[in-house]
C-alpha cells in the first residue's frame, strides 16, 4: 500500500516537531504549519491526502469554534480530503460535533503515540478504499454501457464488407494498432467493437473517447488524467481515458479532431507506453490496443499541415476502409429487415414485411447518412405503420439532394415525376398552359397527372 501525504495544523511548535518525528515512517511526506491561515492555498495547491488539525489557535481560547471553522472550509475547499481532529482531553462533546460535521476522527490530547498511529493511518485506508470504489463503479457504469452496445452485430452481405469482417477476425487477436476510416454513418464504431470482441482483451473494457465531443482545453485531462490541485477546477484526482484503458481497448473516435499541438503527446503515449497525467511527474504503465477513426482523409490532412505523418504511420498498422452504403447495395435489404425487425418489437407494431416495390426504393436511395440514416429511416417508418402489416415505398421519405442549383431528385420515377410538376406549377405560377408547355406534355396529361398526384 503506497504511503499518504499529511498536512499537520497546530499552534504549538513542539507538538509539530513530535509529531514529524512520530510520524515520519507512516507518511511519505509531512508538512507541519502552526498558522491555519495558510490552509487554504496549501490544500488547493498541494497533495495531501489528510489533515491533522487542533481545534483552537488564539490563546486562552478553547471553544473549538476555530477548529469548526477549518474543518469547513477545508471539505468545501476539497470534499475528498479526510480531517482528524486533534482535541483537548475532555473535549469529547465538542469533537462529537465535529464528526457529525464529517470529520473522519479524532485524537485527544495529550495523546498516546500508538493510539494516533493507528488512527492516522486507518484514515488513509479508508480515503484510499472509498476512491478504489469510485474507480470501480466507474469501470461498472462504462462496462454496463458497453455490454448494451455489444449487443449490436454487423450485418454484412456485401463482398466489401465480408471482406472487411474478414480482415478484422484476422487482426483482431493481434495488438496492431487499426485506423478506420469512412463517411459518418458507415459503421466504423460498430467494427472497432468487432475488433475488440473477437480479440485477446475482450474481457477487459473497450473504453471509447469521441475526440470531436471533447473542448480543446479539455483534452489532456480527458486522456491522461490530473491530479488533484493541477489546474482550477481539478479538485479531485481523475484518472484519464487512456489508463481507463488499461488491459484493454482504446477507441479513439474523430482522431482528426485531435489538436496538432496534442499529437506529440498521444505519439509520446504510443512510443513509450506511460501516461503522465497532468500535475504529476509520475508516469504510470499503461498496455493498451488503439483503435482510431475518423470520416476525413488522413493523408490529406498530412498533406495540409494538420496531422502529423509520424502519429499516421504509428495509428495506421492495419487501415480499414469502409466504403458508404450507396456502394455495397446488397447490404441494405438486410439491414433494413433487421432494423425492422429491433423497432417493430420495440415500438410493438404489427409490421412484419418491406414491400419488394419498399425495397427497391431504399435499395436505389443514396444514403447520404449511410447506414445510420437507413436505421433512422425504418424506425421512423415503423412508428408511422399503424396496422399495416407491411412497408411500401410511401412510407420512406427522402430530402431531396441539391447540387449546384440543380435539382437532382432522389427517390422513385414517380415521386421524381411529382416533384418535377408541382416545381413547375410554382415556378409557372399556376399558369397550367405554360407548365404543360414547359414539361413537354399536352394539357390533358398534365391535368391527368396532377390528378393521380393530388396537386
Ligand atoms: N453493418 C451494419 N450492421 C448493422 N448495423 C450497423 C451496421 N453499420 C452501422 N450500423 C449501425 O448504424 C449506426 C451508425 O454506426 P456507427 O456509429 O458504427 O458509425 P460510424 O461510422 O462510427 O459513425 P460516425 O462517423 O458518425 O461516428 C449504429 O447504430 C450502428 O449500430
Amino acid at each position: 500500500m503506497t504511503k499518504g501525504k499529511l498536512l499537520a495544523v497546530d499552534d504549538n511548535k513542539s507538538i509539530l516537531s513530535a509529531l514529524e518525528l512520530l510520524l515520519q515512517d507512516d507518511f511519505e511526506e509531512i508538512k507541519t504549519i502552526s498558522n491555519p491561515n495558510q490552509l487554504p492555498s496549501l490544500i488547493e495547491n498541494g497533495e495531501f491526502d489528510l489533515v491533522l488539525l487542533d481545534m483552537n489557535f488564539s490563546a486562552g481560547v478553547n471553544t473549538g469554534n476555530e477548529g469548526l471553522y477549518w474543518l469547513s472550509r477545508i471539505q468545501e475547499l476539497r470534499p475528498d480530503m479526510e480531517v482528524v481532529l486533534f482535541t483537548a482531553y475532555g473535549d469529547v462533546e465538542l469533537a462529537v460535533k465535529a464528526l457529525k460535521k464529517g470529520a473522519a476522527d479524532f485524537v485527544l490530547k495529550p495523546w498516546d503515540n500508538e493510539k494516533l498511529r493507528a488512527t492516522l493511518n486507518n484514515v488513509y485506508k479508508l480515503q484510499q478504499s472509498k476512491k478504489e470504489i469510485k474507480q470501480l463503479k466507474q469501470k461498472t457504469q462504462a462496462l454496463r454501457s458497453e455490454m448494451d452496445r455489444n449487443q449490436h452485430f454487423i450485418i454484412a452481405r456485401s463482398p466489401q464488407m465480408l471482406d472487411i469482417l474478414n480482415l478484422v477476425r484476422k487482426v483482431a487477436q493481434t495488438d496492431a494498432n487499426v485506423l478506420i476510416t469512412g463517411d459518418n454513418g458507415t459503421g466504423k464504431e460498430l467494427i472497432a467493437r468487432e475488433l475488440h470482441r473477437h480479440s485477446k482483451r475482450s474481457n477487459e473494457i473497450m473504453v471509447s473517447v469521441d475526440m470531436g465531443a471533447i473542448s480543446e482545453t479539455l483534452f489532456e485531462s480527458e486522456l491522461f488524467g490530473h491530479k488533484k490541485g493541477a489546474f482550477t477546477d481539478a479538485r479531485e484526482d481523475r484518472t484519464g481515458k487512456i489508463e481507463n484503458a488499461n488491459n484493454g481497448t482504446l477507441f479513439l473516435d474523430e482522431i482528426g479532431n485531435l489538436p496538432i499541438q496534442l499529437q506529440p503527446k498521444l505519439l509520446a503515449v504510443l512510443q513509450n507506453r506511460v501516461v503522465t497525467p497532468i500535475g504529476t511527474n509520475k508516469p504510470v504503465p499503461v498496455d493498451i490496443r488503439l483503435i482510431c477513426a475518423t470520416n476525413r482523409n488522413p493523408a490529406t490532412m498530412v498533406a495540409e499541415g494538420t496531422f502529423r505523418e509520424d502519429l499516421l504511420y504509428r495509428i495506421n498498422t492495419i487501415h480499414i476502409e469502409v466504403p458508404p452504403l450507396r456502394e455495397r447495395k446488397e447490404d441494405i435489404e438486410a439491414i433494413a429487415i433487421h432494423f425492422l425487425e429491433v423497432y417493430r418489437n420495440k415500438y410493438r407494431k404489427p409490421v412484419k414485411k418491406i414491400s419488394a416495390a419498399g425495397l427497391a426504393k431504399l435499395t436505389h436511395y443514396k444514403w447520404p447518412g449511410n447506414v445510420r440514416e437507413l436505421q433512422h429511416a425504418i424506425e421512423k417508418a415503423v412508428i408511422l405503420s399503424d396496422d399495416k402489416a407491411e412497408l411500401t415505398p410511401d412510407d420512406f421519405f427522402f430530402q431531396p439532394v441539391i447540387h449546384d442549383g440543380d435539382d437532382v431528385f432522389e427517390g422513385t420515377l414517380e415521386e421524381m415525376e411529382r416533384k418535377m410538376i408541382a416545381k413547375a406549377i410554382k415556378s409557372n405560377n399556376s399558369n397550367l398552359s405554360a407548365v404543360a408547355g414547359q414539361l413537354g406534355v399536352t394539357r390533358q396529361t398534365l391535368y391527368n397527372k396532377m390528378k393521380k398526384y393530388n396537386l
